[in-house]
């Protein structure tokens, strides 16, 4: 049996061979006969043939995480060496800060502008060489991860707490890429809760002023200051607290992104129009690339 040309060891009791499916770098475990399941890790790879007779729940959970990394490092091809890059916040963004620093380990050279400490701590760790925006003030790509994926690329992000300076960083770019399993992609926008970052002072007026400005965009739905599980309200990278609008639709997101600029106290929204230019998704089928 020939070894794994990715992880160049071969596995007892199956064929782990690599192989592209639909461009993106996944490695084929053929575990004997029981059909083909995909590894895109080198550290997961030998649980997973441990984990065969784990729960639905469990594996789906693993090829959620599989697919954000597949389309993390597809992704990663529009990455060029001497680039300014925004780099996201959350699970998939994390996939995507890892593979890049693997690329830097071998010697591509890149300056990352991270979105939130989290990424920041994470890219330092990793030896991703980092800059602030104010150092960096114009940058070629940013990617990241989104909640929600609409018509034209509208998004719902969010849902990591770190939208402002997601926003600030990705308006900084030339471009950015949004990368995602393709469980995100909605015809409409708003089955996820849209995050509206606000100051802290006056939140409960805030929020009766947000109830009037989404029902002119012709929405409507519960608005809940968002806490963390021990029960503190989540208090942003920038100091401030999060409402999150359960709105389920989201007829016009432009009138709705319009009508909570005007709120005093609202310092950002969820909804990121006209900024992404690429989506990488990667599905059960593969990974597709789609444009507004
Ligand atoms: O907006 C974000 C953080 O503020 C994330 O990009 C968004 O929540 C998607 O996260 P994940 O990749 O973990 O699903």
């Amino acid at each position: 049996m020939p070894p794994c040309r990715r992880f160049g060891r071969t596995f007892k009791g199956g064929v782990c061979g690599t192989a592209r499916v639909a461009g993106a770098p996944l490695c084929l475990f053929k575990p004997g006969g029981r059909g083909t399941r995909r590894c895109a890790s080198r550290l997961r790879f030998a649980p997973f043939a441990a984990r065969q007779p784990a729960n639905r729940w469990s594996t789906d959970m693993a090829d959620a995480e599989e697919l954000k990394r597949a389309a993390a490092a597809k992704a990663l091809e529009y990455v060029t060496d001497g680039m300014r890059l925004g780099l996201g916040t959350g699970s998939t963004a994390k996939h995507f800060v890892a593979l890049l620093a693997e690329r830097v380990a071998a010697g591509l050279k890149v300056t990352g502008v991270p979105t939130s400490e989290q990424t920041k701590a994470q890219a330092l760790s990793l030896g991703v060489p980092l800059a602030t925006l104010d150092e960096l003030p114009e940058l070629d790509l940013c990617i990241d991860g989104a909640d929600e994926i609409g018509p034209e690329l509208a998004l719902i992000k969010g849902g990591g707490g770190a939208l402002l300076r997601e926003k600030i960083v990705a308006s900084a770019a030339r471009e950015m890429i949004v990368i995602a399993d393709e469980t995100k992609t909605v015809a409409t926008l708003g089955r996820f809760p849209l995050p509206i970052e606000v100051v802290t002072f006056g939140v409960e007026a805030i929020k009766l002023r947000l109830k009037g400005a989404i029902a002119t965009a012709g929405c409507d739905g519960e608005l809940k200051l968002r806490h963390k599980a021990d029960g503190k309200p989540f208090i942003t990278d920038q100091g401030n607290v999060i409402v999150d609008a359960h709105l389920g639709r989201i007829p016009d997101p432009r009138a709705l992104a319009r009508a909570l600029e005007e709120v005093a106290g609202v310092v950002e929204h969820g909804l990121f129009l006209g900024l992404a230019r690429r989506a990488v998704l990667a599905g059960a089928n593969g990974i597709s690339v789609i444009t507004p």
